[in-house]
């Protein structure tokens, strides 16, 4: 197994989608089996990136820095999950350019759910004040997201489990020899 290699997982998706649900269940079964960190957007926005807001520039910037961040601490080995809506394919492109200078892989999850399952889940209420008008920019709403064209994992969280999507990115892992394959079952 390749557990000296640091790898960046990068879930992007809409607010709302599952990408700090799915993030979270992913740290739990990595941690003690191999070195993990999370960078969750809604939680790097208050260290990291404070001050940074939903500009398409403040945007690019927050992906920039987790990007730099992330790929800081896969070169010494640790398996970096990454939790941001991300929404423009070029700054994902961007470090995924990155990772690969560095001989870093770089594994995009799509975490999709379609609109109308997000305005009827709205777990924060955001959408209810995106659509009345009182957010502006807000993704999928007033604001674009550009969904991965080739991603290498697709979660449908609309019309999965929790549970199946957590065990579809372990596989990939696994396939790609960054898990034993013991471990995590
Ligand atoms: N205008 C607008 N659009 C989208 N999201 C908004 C907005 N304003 C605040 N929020 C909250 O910020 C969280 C997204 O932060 P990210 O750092 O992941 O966004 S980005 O990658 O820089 O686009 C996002 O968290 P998640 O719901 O976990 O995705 C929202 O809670
Ligand atoms: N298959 C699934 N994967 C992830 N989350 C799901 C799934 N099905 C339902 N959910 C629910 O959707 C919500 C997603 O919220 P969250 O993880 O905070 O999304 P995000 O981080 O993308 O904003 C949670 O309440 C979670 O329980």
């Amino acid at each position: 197994m390749r557990q000296n290699t640091g790898f960046i997982l990068w879930l992007t998706g809409m607010s709302g989608a599952g990408k700090s649900t799915l993030s979270r269940a992913l740290q739990a079964k990595l941690d003690g089996v191999r070195p993990v960190e999370l960078l969750d957007g809604d939680e790097v926005r208050t260290w990291l990136s404070r001050g940074l807001g939903f500009s398409r520039e403040d945007r690019e910037e927050n992906v920039r820095r987790i990007g730099n961040v992330a790929l800081l601490l896969a070169r010494h080995g640790v398996g970096v999950i990454v939790a941001a809506i991300s929404p423009y394919r070029g700054s994902r492109d961007e470090v995924r350019r990155m990772a690969a200078a560095k001989g870093v892989p770089f594994l995009e999850v799509f975490i999709q759910a379609s609109l109308d399952a997000l305005i009827a889940r709205d777990v924060k209420g955001l959408y209810k004040k995106a659509l009345a008008g009182e957010i502006p920019h807000f993704t999928g709403v007033s604001d674009p997201y550009e969904a991965p064209e080739s991603p290498e994992a697709v979660v449908r969280s609309d019309a999965e489990p929790v549970d199946a999507g957590l065990e579809r990115v372990l596989e990939m892992l696994r396939k790609r020899e960054l898990l034993p394959s013991a471990a995590a079952a």
